[in-house]
Protein backbone atom coordinates (compact mmCIF):
# COMPACT_ATOMS: atom_id res chain seq x y z
CA UNK A 1 0.00 0.00 0.00
CA UNK A 2 1.54 3.12 -0.74
CA UNK A 3 2.74 5.82 2.38
CA UNK A 4 -0.15 8.17 3.45
CA UNK A 5 0.07 11.59 1.26
CA UNK A 6 1.23 9.44 -2.06
CA UNK A 7 -1.80 10.36 -3.74
CA UNK A 8 0.69 11.35 -6.75
CA UNK A 9 2.52 9.48 -8.69
CA UNK A 10 5.86 8.15 -8.22
CA UNK A 11 7.49 10.41 -10.46
CA UNK A 12 5.25 13.71 -9.29
CA UNK A 13 6.78 16.44 -6.50
CA UNK A 14 9.18 15.24 -3.74
CA UNK A 15 8.27 19.29 -2.25
CA UNK A 16 5.95 21.59 -3.96
CA UNK A 17 5.60 25.08 -2.80
CA UNK A 18 3.07 27.94 -3.88
CA UNK A 19 3.30 31.68 -2.91
CA UNK A 20 5.45 30.87 0.44
CA UNK A 21 5.71 33.75 2.21
CA UNK A 22 7.28 34.17 5.68
CA UNK A 23 8.17 37.50 7.57
CA UNK A 24 10.06 37.81 10.69
CA UNK A 25 8.48 41.45 11.87
CA UNK A 26 8.97 43.80 9.76
CA UNK A 27 11.55 41.64 7.17
CA UNK A 28 10.45 39.88 4.45
CA UNK A 29 12.55 36.74 4.27
CA UNK A 30 10.27 34.33 1.49
CA UNK A 31 8.67 36.52 -0.33
CA UNK A 32 5.89 34.42 -2.58
CA UNK A 33 8.25 31.43 -3.53
CA UNK A 34 6.55 28.85 -5.59
CA UNK A 35 8.75 26.10 -7.11
CA UNK A 36 8.78 21.85 -7.17
CA UNK A 37 11.35 19.32 -6.39
CA UNK A 38 10.89 16.41 -8.63
CA UNK A 39 11.01 12.47 -6.77
CA UNK A 40 14.50 11.35 -7.49
CA UNK A 41 16.14 14.34 -8.58
CA UNK A 42 18.19 16.49 -6.73
CA UNK A 43 17.01 20.10 -6.59
CA UNK A 44 19.42 23.07 -5.21
CA UNK A 45 17.88 26.46 -3.88
CA UNK A 46 20.93 29.02 -4.98
CA UNK A 47 21.31 32.22 -3.32
CA UNK A 48 22.87 34.48 -1.47
CA UNK A 49 23.36 34.81 2.32
CA UNK A 50 20.07 36.19 3.39
CA UNK A 51 18.21 35.03 0.15
CA UNK A 52 15.61 32.98 2.57
CA UNK A 53 17.02 29.51 1.81
CA UNK A 54 16.94 28.36 5.29
CA UNK A 55 13.62 29.89 6.07
CA UNK A 56 12.53 28.42 2.69
CA UNK A 57 13.89 24.73 3.69
CA UNK A 58 12.83 24.74 7.24
CA UNK A 59 9.05 25.89 6.66
CA UNK A 60 9.08 22.31 4.37
CA UNK A 61 10.98 20.44 7.09
CA UNK A 62 7.89 21.29 9.15
CA UNK A 63 10.26 23.18 11.61
CA UNK A 64 8.67 26.83 11.12
CA UNK A 65 5.28 27.93 9.62
CA UNK A 66 4.70 29.84 7.10
CA UNK A 67 2.74 33.31 7.22
CA UNK A 68 0.58 32.15 3.69
CA UNK A 69 1.42 30.11 0.77
CA UNK A 70 1.08 26.27 0.92
CA UNK A 71 3.49 23.46 1.17
CA UNK A 72 3.47 19.78 0.45
CA UNK A 73 6.28 17.55 1.16
CA UNK A 74 5.31 13.64 -0.22
CA UNK A 75 2.07 15.37 -0.57
CA UNK A 76 1.96 15.80 3.05
CA UNK A 77 1.27 18.80 5.34
CA UNK A 78 4.97 19.36 7.21
CA UNK A 79 3.55 20.53 9.88
CA UNK A 80 0.30 19.07 10.16
CA UNK A 81 1.36 15.55 8.80
CA UNK A 82 4.93 15.72 10.99
CA UNK A 83 4.77 12.16 12.20
CA UNK A 84 3.83 10.55 9.39
CA UNK A 85 6.91 12.29 7.37
CA UNK A 86 9.30 11.96 10.05
CA UNK A 87 10.54 8.45 8.98
CA UNK A 88 10.49 9.39 5.64
CA UNK A 89 12.38 12.41 5.39
CA UNK A 90 15.74 13.28 6.39
CA UNK A 91 17.12 16.69 7.75
CA UNK A 92 20.70 18.04 7.83
CA UNK A 93 20.71 21.53 9.48
CA UNK A 94 22.87 24.12 8.63
CA UNK A 95 24.75 23.62 11.92
CA UNK A 96 24.06 21.94 15.50
CA UNK A 97 21.52 19.21 15.36
CA UNK A 98 23.91 16.72 17.95
CA UNK A 99 24.49 17.38 21.55
CA UNK A 100 27.87 18.67 21.76
CA UNK A 101 28.61 15.46 24.34
CA UNK A 102 27.50 13.07 22.21
CA UNK A 103 29.93 10.92 21.29
CA UNK A 104 29.87 10.53 16.81
CA UNK A 105 29.43 6.62 16.74
CA UNK A 106 27.00 6.11 19.48
CA UNK A 107 24.54 9.21 18.84
CA UNK A 108 24.69 7.83 15.04
CA UNK A 109 23.61 4.18 16.21
CA UNK A 110 21.15 6.00 18.53
CA UNK A 111 19.04 7.65 15.64
CA UNK A 112 19.79 4.44 13.74
CA UNK A 113 17.89 2.39 16.81
CA UNK A 114 15.18 4.79 15.86
CA UNK A 115 14.27 3.69 12.37
CA UNK A 116 12.54 0.21 10.96
CA UNK A 117 15.45 -0.61 8.44
CA UNK A 118 18.78 1.71 8.98
CA UNK A 119 21.81 2.14 6.85
CA UNK A 120 24.54 0.07 8.96
CA UNK A 121 26.36 3.15 11.11
CA UNK A 122 29.97 1.67 11.20
CA UNK A 123 30.03 1.72 7.57
CA UNK A 124 28.43 5.37 7.01
CA UNK A 125 31.12 6.39 9.28
CA UNK A 126 33.54 5.13 7.06
CA UNK A 127 32.11 6.31 4.32
CA UNK A 128 32.24 9.76 5.67
CA UNK A 129 35.64 9.49 6.92
CA UNK A 130 34.73 9.24 10.56
CA UNK A 131 35.82 6.42 11.75
CA UNK A 132 38.85 6.94 13.99
CA UNK A 133 36.12 9.58 15.30
CA UNK A 134 33.69 7.45 16.10
CA UNK A 135 34.75 7.92 19.94
CA UNK A 136 34.80 11.46 19.93
CA UNK A 137 32.17 14.02 21.58
CA UNK A 138 30.29 16.28 18.77
CA UNK A 139 31.79 19.33 20.29
CA UNK A 140 35.14 18.52 19.87
CA UNK A 141 34.69 17.35 16.11
CA UNK A 142 35.92 19.97 13.24
CA UNK A 143 33.69 21.54 11.87
CA UNK A 144 34.21 19.51 9.03
CA UNK A 145 33.71 16.43 10.29
CA UNK A 146 30.52 17.68 12.41
CA UNK A 147 29.21 18.52 9.21
CA UNK A 148 29.74 15.13 8.19
CA UNK A 149 28.09 13.76 11.03
CA UNK A 150 24.95 15.61 10.35
CA UNK A 151 25.16 14.38 7.00
CA UNK A 152 24.84 10.96 8.31
CA UNK A 153 22.87 11.08 10.96
CA UNK A 154 20.19 13.04 7.51
CA UNK A 155 20.80 9.69 6.09
CA UNK A 156 21.40 6.69 8.59
CA UNK A 157 17.03 6.28 8.64
CA UNK A 158 17.16 5.41 4.18
CA UNK A 159 14.98 8.63 3.81
CA UNK A 160 13.13 8.63 0.79
CA UNK A 161 13.95 12.86 0.93
CA UNK A 162 16.72 14.76 1.95
CA UNK A 163 16.86 18.22 3.59
CA UNK A 164 20.44 19.16 3.29
CA UNK A 165 21.00 22.81 4.12
CA UNK A 166 24.76 24.11 2.88
CA UNK A 167 26.15 20.77 2.68
CA UNK A 168 29.65 21.52 1.92
CA UNK A 169 30.08 24.95 3.39
CA UNK A 170 33.75 24.77 5.32
CA UNK A 171 34.49 21.45 3.47
CA UNK A 172 37.81 20.96 2.34
CA UNK A 173 38.16 19.75 -1.59
CA UNK A 174 38.24 16.61 -0.25
CA UNK A 175 35.39 16.37 2.06
CA UNK A 176 33.35 18.45 -0.64
CA UNK A 177 34.01 16.16 -3.31
CA UNK A 178 33.11 12.91 -1.17
CA UNK A 179 30.19 14.41 -0.05
CA UNK A 180 29.34 15.25 -3.57
CA UNK A 181 29.43 11.92 -4.53
CA UNK A 182 27.42 10.73 -1.78
CA UNK A 183 24.75 13.18 -2.64
CA UNK A 184 24.69 11.77 -6.01
CA UNK A 185 24.44 8.61 -5.01
CA UNK A 186 21.64 9.18 -3.05
CA UNK A 187 19.90 10.43 -6.19
CA UNK A 188 21.01 7.10 -7.94
CA UNK A 189 20.00 5.14 -4.98
CA UNK A 190 16.24 6.88 -5.76
CA UNK A 191 16.21 9.18 -3.04
CA UNK A 192 14.92 12.63 -3.70
CA UNK A 193 17.14 15.40 -2.33
CA UNK A 194 16.78 19.29 -1.56
CA UNK A 195 19.52 21.28 -0.86
CA UNK A 196 20.67 24.76 -0.39
CA UNK A 197 24.21 26.38 -1.91
CA UNK A 198 25.78 29.37 -2.55
CA UNK A 199 28.46 27.53 -4.69
CA UNK A 200 27.31 27.74 -8.30
CA UNK A 201 29.82 24.88 -8.96
CA UNK A 202 27.87 22.64 -6.28
CA UNK A 203 24.73 23.73 -8.07
CA UNK A 204 25.78 22.91 -11.45
CA UNK A 205 27.97 20.01 -10.72
CA UNK A 206 25.04 18.10 -8.66
CA UNK A 207 21.88 19.81 -9.59
CA UNK A 208 19.24 18.17 -11.70
CA UNK A 209 16.76 21.28 -10.74
CA UNK A 210 18.08 24.51 -9.58
CA UNK A 211 15.92 26.88 -8.32
CA UNK A 212 17.87 30.61 -7.96
CA UNK A 213 16.23 32.69 -5.48
CA UNK A 214 17.58 36.56 -4.26
CA UNK A 215 15.39 38.36 -1.51
CA UNK A 216 12.90 35.89 -1.17
CA UNK A 217 12.30 35.55 -4.50
CA UNK A 218 12.64 32.78 -7.34
CA UNK A 219 14.28 34.57 -10.32
CA UNK A 220 14.78 31.94 -12.42
CA UNK A 221 14.26 28.17 -12.27
CA UNK A 222 15.21 25.04 -14.35
CA UNK A 223 17.86 22.67 -14.88
CA UNK A 224 21.80 23.91 -15.08
CA UNK A 225 21.58 23.61 -19.03
CA UNK A 226 18.59 25.07 -19.06
CA UNK A 227 19.67 27.73 -16.92
CA UNK A 228 22.67 28.61 -18.74
CA UNK A 229 20.94 28.03 -22.39
CA UNK A 230 22.76 27.59 -25.56
CA UNK A 231 24.48 30.73 -25.75
CA UNK A 232 27.80 31.07 -25.83
CA UNK A 233 30.77 33.63 -25.11
CA UNK A 234 34.46 34.01 -26.42
CA UNK A 235 37.21 34.82 -24.13
CA UNK A 236 40.71 35.65 -24.76
CA UNK A 237 43.55 37.54 -22.99
CA UNK A 238 45.13 40.34 -24.26
CA UNK A 239 47.31 43.16 -23.29
CA UNK A 240 45.38 45.60 -21.37
CA UNK A 241 43.75 49.10 -23.01
CA UNK A 242 42.39 47.86 -26.19
CA UNK A 243 39.99 50.23 -27.52
CA UNK A 244 37.02 48.00 -28.58
CA UNK A 245 34.82 50.11 -29.97
CA UNK A 246 36.16 49.57 -33.76
CA UNK A 247 36.05 45.80 -32.67
CA UNK A 248 32.38 46.15 -32.01
CA UNK A 249 31.37 47.95 -34.92
CA UNK A 250 32.82 45.33 -37.15
CA UNK A 251 30.48 42.69 -34.87
CA UNK A 252 26.99 42.15 -35.81
CA UNK A 253 24.46 43.97 -34.11
CA UNK A 254 23.16 43.38 -30.51
CA UNK A 255 26.81 42.13 -29.89
CA UNK A 256 28.87 43.41 -26.57
CA UNK A 257 32.68 43.27 -26.09
CA UNK A 258 34.02 44.25 -22.82
CA UNK A 259 37.49 44.20 -21.10
CA UNK A 260 37.28 43.17 -17.41
CA UNK A 261 39.43 42.54 -15.44
CA UNK A 262 42.22 44.65 -17.03
CA UNK A 263 43.42 42.20 -20.13
CA UNK A 264 40.20 39.91 -20.01
CA UNK A 265 37.62 40.18 -23.08
CA UNK A 266 34.56 38.79 -23.43
CA UNK A 267 32.93 39.16 -26.46
CA UNK A 268 29.18 38.09 -26.08
CA UNK A 269 26.12 37.62 -28.80
CA UNK A 270 25.72 34.54 -31.11
CA UNK A 271 28.94 32.92 -31.43
CA UNK A 272 29.25 31.77 -34.81
CA UNK A 273 32.17 31.13 -36.95
CA UNK A 274 31.76 34.12 -38.63
CA UNK A 275 32.31 36.16 -35.50
CA UNK A 276 35.23 34.36 -34.28
CA UNK A 277 36.63 34.95 -37.48
CA UNK A 278 35.70 38.67 -37.32
CA UNK A 279 37.71 38.79 -33.88
CA UNK A 280 40.50 37.07 -34.85
CA UNK A 281 40.87 39.30 -37.49
CA UNK A 282 40.44 42.29 -35.94
CA UNK A 283 43.53 41.21 -33.06
CA UNK A 284 45.50 40.61 -36.06
CA UNK A 285 45.14 44.00 -37.67
CA UNK A 286 46.00 45.36 -34.36
CA UNK A 287 49.09 43.29 -33.86
CA UNK A 288 47.04 41.22 -30.49
CA UNK A 289 48.14 37.98 -29.88
CA UNK A 290 44.46 37.10 -28.21
CA UNK A 291 46.02 34.10 -25.76
CA UNK A 292 43.84 31.63 -23.72
CA UNK A 293 41.18 32.44 -26.76
CA UNK A 294 37.86 30.55 -25.68
CA UNK A 295 34.31 29.44 -26.40
CA UNK A 296 32.32 28.42 -23.85
CA UNK A 297 29.03 28.31 -22.43
CA UNK A 298 27.56 31.30 -19.63
CA UNK A 299 27.86 29.45 -16.49
CA UNK A 300 25.28 29.81 -13.55
CA UNK A 301 27.14 32.54 -11.83
CA UNK A 302 27.19 34.57 -15.23
CA UNK A 303 23.22 33.89 -15.33
CA UNK A 304 22.96 34.43 -11.74
CA UNK A 305 25.25 38.27 -12.27
CA UNK A 306 22.67 39.09 -15.13
CA UNK A 307 19.54 38.16 -12.81
CA UNK A 308 20.52 39.59 -9.88
CA UNK A 309 23.14 42.42 -11.27
CA UNK A 310 25.55 41.33 -8.40
CA UNK A 311 28.24 38.75 -7.09
CA UNK A 312 27.04 35.44 -4.64
CA UNK A 313 28.43 37.03 -1.32
CA UNK A 314 29.87 33.56 0.49
N1 LIG B 1 14.62 34.16 13.27
C1 LIG B 1 14.80 35.25 12.52
N2 LIG B 1 14.44 36.48 12.95
C2 LIG B 1 14.61 37.58 12.19
N3 LIG B 1 15.15 37.58 10.95
C3 LIG B 1 15.54 36.38 10.46
C4 LIG B 1 15.40 35.17 11.21
N4 LIG B 1 15.87 34.15 10.45
C5 LIG B 1 16.29 34.70 9.29
N5 LIG B 1 16.09 36.03 9.30
C6 LIG B 1 16.38 36.96 8.18
O1 LIG B 1 15.64 36.53 7.05
C7 LIG B 1 16.45 36.62 5.87
C8 LIG B 1 16.57 35.27 5.21
O2 LIG B 1 17.39 34.43 6.05
P1 LIG B 1 17.74 32.91 5.69
O3 LIG B 1 18.59 32.38 6.79
O4 LIG B 1 16.50 32.18 5.36
O5 LIG B 1 18.60 33.11 4.37
P2 LIG B 1 19.63 32.13 3.68
O6 LIG B 1 19.45 32.30 2.23
O7 LIG B 1 19.51 30.77 4.22
O8 LIG B 1 21.02 32.73 4.11
P3 LIG B 1 22.35 31.93 4.60
O9 LIG B 1 22.99 31.45 3.36
O10 LIG B 1 23.12 33.02 5.27
O11 LIG B 1 21.92 30.86 5.54
C9 LIG B 1 17.78 37.22 6.30
O12 LIG B 1 17.73 38.62 6.08
C10 LIG B 1 17.84 36.92 7.78
O13 LIG B 1 18.59 37.91 8.45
Amino acid sequence: MAPPGDDTTSSGSAVLLDGLVKRYGAKTAVDGASFGAARGEITALLGPNGAGKTTTIEICEGFRRADSGTVRVLGLDPVADARALKPRVGVMPQSGGVPGTAKAGEFLRLVAAFHTEPLDPGALLERLGLTEHARTPYRRLSGGQQQRLSLAVALVGRPELVFLDEPTTGLDPQARHATWDLVAGLRDAGVSVVLTTHYMEEAERLADHVVIVDHGRVVAQGSPAELTGAERQLRFRARPGLGLDELLAALPVGSAAKESPAGHYLVEGDVRPELLATVTAWCASHGVLAEDLRIERRTLEDVFLELTGRELRS
